[in-house]
């Protein structure tokens, strides 16, 4: 028989035992979530190393994925359902088409893999060289960050090149931050395990991991598609700016809708500037408080 949705149990990255969604069939379990309202479900697969995608469905005899070398799938797959919550609850986006489409993550990509993406269909993450990365879907923020590409490209389309790909990179951090609440920190949950307290970026002090926060310090360059890993830091400030003046629950919306409703595919800063302030005056009216902390955030970064 097929036991839908059972009350699995898995041990995440951190060591952390976490519930899962799992789909019991002819005697296996797998992480294979039907719970959600969507058309599609959330399903995480395993490279083994190799890079051949989507992998092999992340399978268990018992539905207590707890062995060392599940660690990774279990939390790709629970966060995977943190951030399809999210996006439901707080912005009633059903999965990153809006149209219930199902979210795919395939971990252990190929060795000692230092990155995680969203290739245009699905999720990516590998296991990092112990150094550098340990497995990069054990950080929310991370999954996060992958998710909103998906989002990113069926909405605003923002180019991954130059500032529209700054852009690009920045709405995935800032959602991020919108998801994993306790810094403005990206990556520190996964980055550099055997050294605590940094991260891969910050959205506070982007000049910490070399990120200029301030246009004057525009990195122009053609490496990493124009910088959007580096330049990405100006509109990230602006958003940390934002965010702590407005709170989480204000900002989210702004962005949402200016990411919705106004951004477009060769969307710059000045662009980034116009959509937000458009956005917060649709839903606080322009010149209100809110409207006024957007102006003053992309001033401070010099975008005016
Ligand atoms: C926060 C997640 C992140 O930045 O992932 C990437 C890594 C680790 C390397 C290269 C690209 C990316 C990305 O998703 O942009
Ligand atoms: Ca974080
Ligand atoms: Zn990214």
């Amino acid at each position: 028989y097929n036991a839908v949705n059972d009350a699995g149990s898995g041990v995440g990255v951190l060591g952390d035992t976490k519930p899962l969604n799992t789909y019991f069939s002819s005697g296996t379990y797998y992480l294979y979530d039907t719970t959600k309202a969507m058309t599609g479900v959330i399903e995480t697969r395993t490279a083994a190393n190799s890079t051949s995608l989507p992998g092999n469905y992340s399978v268990d005899p018992d539905n207590n994925f707890n062995a060392t070398s599940q660690r990774a799938d279990v939390d790709a797959h629970y966060y995977a359902g943190v951030v399809y919550d999210y996006f439901k609850n707080t912005h009633n986006r059903n999965s990153f088409d809006n149209r219930g489409a199902t979210i795919r993550s395939t971990v252990h990509y190929s060795r000692n893999y230092n990155n995680a993406f969203w290739n245009g269909s699905q999720m990516v993450y590998g296991d990092g060289d112990g150094t550098t990365f340990r497995a990069l879907s054990g950080a929310l923020d991370v999954v996060a960050h992958e998710l909103t590409h998906a989002v990113t490209e069926r909405t605003a389309g923002l180019e991954y090149q130059n500032q529209s790909g700054a852009l690009n990179e920045s709405i995935s951090d800032t959602f991020g931050v919108f998801l994993d609440k306790k810094n403005y920190l990206i990556g520190e949950d996964v980055y550099t395990p055997n050294k605590p307290g940094d991260a891969l970026r910050s959205l506070s002090d982007p000049g910490l991991y070399g990120q200029p926060d301030h246009m004057s310090k525009y990195v122009n360059t053609t490496a990493d598609n124009g910088g959007v890993h580096t330049n990405s830091g100006i509109p990230n400030k602006a958003a940390y700016l934002t965010i702590s003046k407005l709170g989480t629950s204000v900002a989210e919306k702004i962005y949402y809708r200016a990411l919705t409703v106004y951004l477009s595919p060769k969307s710059n800063f000045k662009d980034a500037r116009s959509s937000l302030l458009a956005a917060a005056a649709d839903l606080y009216g322009s010149g209100s408080t809110q409207y006024n902390a957007v102006a003053s955030a992309w001033t401070q970064v010099g975008v005016n």
